[in-house]
């Protein structure tokens, strides 16, 4: 992906044209075609932990924003061992994340030729399809997502944002207003327990880029043998999360297990993604993630992505360095960040290997 600060919206990397698969479950719920079954060692059921799902830290917001120092010591903990948090009193009106949701869902409801209006071009990653497939043969995901660069405005592709159900743009703002409130405490936070001044993190990333992705995911005849989103780390610097109370799905890598995110109701879940990973010399943990999918229900869930200018030069804080923990990845300029993301996608690569690669790649260069 390339920011351009003229003015100019994102670009993006091509991605392959690939079936709805809403559509396809419409039309044979029974039939999931070979592009989607994974093995059992893809799927990693050997080290299915459901019973881990209560340990991942609970965080309040509100508490953190006045300084407690317990719950500060909570955010240093839940980044450092897990990557992963839910923060609740985070101040999100429990109301329009409820009609975020129902509007989202009205949208996913659309028939398909309404929904194709704003169907994702293959050179683009705004509007609703599938982004990152980048080859035939990758295994696909059991999911369509709605993907729209909210902040900044000037970088909005408004023939993207959909114009039913009606006023589903203003309740898009709405809560990507209030998410980015609450991000951007969250990062005030995280710059204390950095040791740095409060607004160092939100200043370090020039302007404050927002992008949203609402995942759908339908119901999977085979859910032991299907992903609804494969294991990555987000390239954020941290991205929040509204999922349905009902139906889980996340699950997080921990310890080498995949615990499942149990949903609780009006919080978000939080995870630590890459760039503050490479801010913290690799203290805090940009974790991989995933989606299952559920036989019955379908699923939805918002992930608001905050993400710096793309010429931010990103780089492990001098103080995060010392003899017990050398520099341990080389300078990355934001915009480059991506675009090598991509581009090693466009290799062949899956999301896991890309983001793992990736990462070991900045590491080996470093150690050069
Ligand atoms: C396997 O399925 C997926 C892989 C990666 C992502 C994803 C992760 C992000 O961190 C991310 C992002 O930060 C971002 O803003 C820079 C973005 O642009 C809209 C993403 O699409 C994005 O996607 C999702 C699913
Ligand atoms: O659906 C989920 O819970 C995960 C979504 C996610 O990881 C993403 O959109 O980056
Ligand atoms: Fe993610």
């Amino acid at each position: 992906m390339s920011v351009n600060i003229d003015d100019e919206a994102p670009t993006f990397a091509p991605s392959l044209l690939v079936p709805n698969v809403q559509e396809m479950v419409k039309k044979n719920y029974l039939h999931v075609p070979k592009r989607y079954m994974r093995n059992q060692e893809e799927m990693e059921k050997v080290n299915y932990m459901p019973h881990l799902s209560c340990e991942i830290p609970i965080i309040d917001l509100s508490l953190l924003s006045n300084g407690n120092m317990e719950e500060l010591l909570k955010l240093d903990i839940a980044c450092k061992e897990w990557g992963f948090f839910q923060i609740v009193n985070h101040g999100v009106e429990r109301e329009l994340m409820q009609r975020m949701m129902e509007v989202a869902d009205e949208f996913f409801k659309l028939p398909i030729e309404e929904k194709d209006k704003y169907a994702m071009p293959s050179n683009d990653i705004q509007g609703y399809g599938h982004a990152y497939v980048v080859s035939e043969e990758q295994t696909l995901d059991w999911s369509d997502a709605l993907i729209l660069i909210i902040n900044p405005v000037r970088y909005r592709k408004l023939q993207f944002w959909p114009k039913f159900p009606e006023g589903f743009k203003e309740i898009i703002e709405a809560y990507s207003s209030e998410v980015k409130r609450a991000g951007t405490e969250l990062l005030s936070s995280l710059s204390v327990i950095m040791e740095l001044e409060k607004h160092t993190l939100v200043e370090l990333h020039k302007e404050v880029l927002q992008a949203l992705r609402v995942n759908y995911y339908p119901p999977c005849n085979t859910p032991e043998q299907v992903l609804g989103l494969s294991p990555h780390s987000d390239t954020s610097t941290i991205t929040l999360l509204m999922q349905n109370d009902d139906v889980p799905g996340l699950e997080l890598r921990h310890k080498g297990n995949w615990i499942p995110v149990t949903p609780i109701p009006d919080a978000l879940v939080v995870n630590i993604g890459d760039i503050i990973e490479i801010w913290s010399n690799g203290k805090y943990k940009s974790v991989e993630h995933r989606a299952v999918t559920n036989k019955n229900k379908r699923r939805t869930s918002h992930a608001s992505f905050l993400f710096p200018r793309d010429d931010v030069e990103v780089e492990p804080f001098d103080h995060m360095i010392d003899a017990q923990n050398p520099k341990m990845y080389k300078n990355v300029r934001y915009g480059d960040y991506l675009r090598q993301s991509m581009k090693r996608k466009m290799e062949g690569k899956t999301h896991t290997d890309v983001a793992r690669i990736i990462k070991e790649r900045v590491i080996e260069a470093q150690q050069i």
